[in-house]
């Protein structure tokens, strides 16, 4: 399927007693969102490598791993290494991006990063060019099924308008409460890869909803 956006299931809500069917359920999508917290950046615990090495072995799709992680410059790596075909760390929990980028780019990676809401722009300005992905939390990262932050529409905006004046092709994702209802604005205003958890695993048929999800977004391509 060829798209200008792409939908990215988060399996943090799916059921995790049943994860090889979860994974096999949204077969179809563009990409699984892969989401690991270490209870120190974020006030929850979630995947880590061995499990982020069972979700590889059980999908298809290309997974990206979203790091939320303390030290990221230190554990980011490793899930360049087992595949995974993009890795984001947090802006805040990053010191040498520059350094970071590089070598997820070596080990055959995409390189992201990811901005907390509160985290302005201006912290990653200097560093799109050496990444594939930026990150734009719209929500307090740590938990899904929560409500899309509507202050955060004027930050992609000038995410897309920092990365066409700079001429980049980096695309602009978005994270945390990506629903019908809220996903053509995220488009709108500039976000190309979607990341929706509870949305697509909330339903029975999750396909069908990321064909849905994937329509309304395409009416405002970027
Ligand atoms: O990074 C995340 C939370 O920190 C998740 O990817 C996100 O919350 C997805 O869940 P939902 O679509 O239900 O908001
Ligand atoms: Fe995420």
């Amino acid at each position: 399927m060829t798209s200008c956006v792409a939908i990215h299931p988060s399996i943090l809500n799916a059921d995790q007693a049943h994860l090889a069917d979860e994974l096999a359920r949204v077969e179809g999508a563009d990409g699984l969102h892969l989401d690991i917290m270490d209870n120190h950046f974020v006030d929850n615990h979630f995947g880590g490598p061995s499990f982020a090495q069972t979700v590889l072995e059980h999908t298809s799709l290309p997974v990206d791993a979203h790091l939320m992680i303390e030290n990221a410059d230190r554990w980011a790596p490793q899930y360049a290494e087992m595949g995974c075909a993009i890795v984001t760390a947090h802006m805040e929990a990053t010191r040498a991006p520059f350094v970071l980028a590089r070598e997820l780019h070596r080990l055959g990676a995409g390189a992201g990063l990811a901005l907390r809401p509160a985290t302005p722009l201006s912290a990653v300005e200097d560093v799109l060019g050496e990444i594939d992905l930026l990150l734009l939390m719209t929500v307090e990262p740590g938990f899904g099924g929560q409500s899309f932050i509507d202050l955060m529409l004027p930050k992609i905006a000038a995410a897309r308008r920092a990365i066409s004046a700079q001429n980049l092709e980096l695309r602009i994702q978005v994270d945390g409460g990506i629903k019908r209802s809220t996903i053509e604005r995220a488009a709108e205003a500039g976000a190309t890869v979607f990341v929706a958890g509870s949305a697509v695993y909330g339903v029975e048929d999750a396909l069908a909803e990321i064909e849905h999800l994937r329509a309304l977004a395409s009416g405002h391509c970027h």
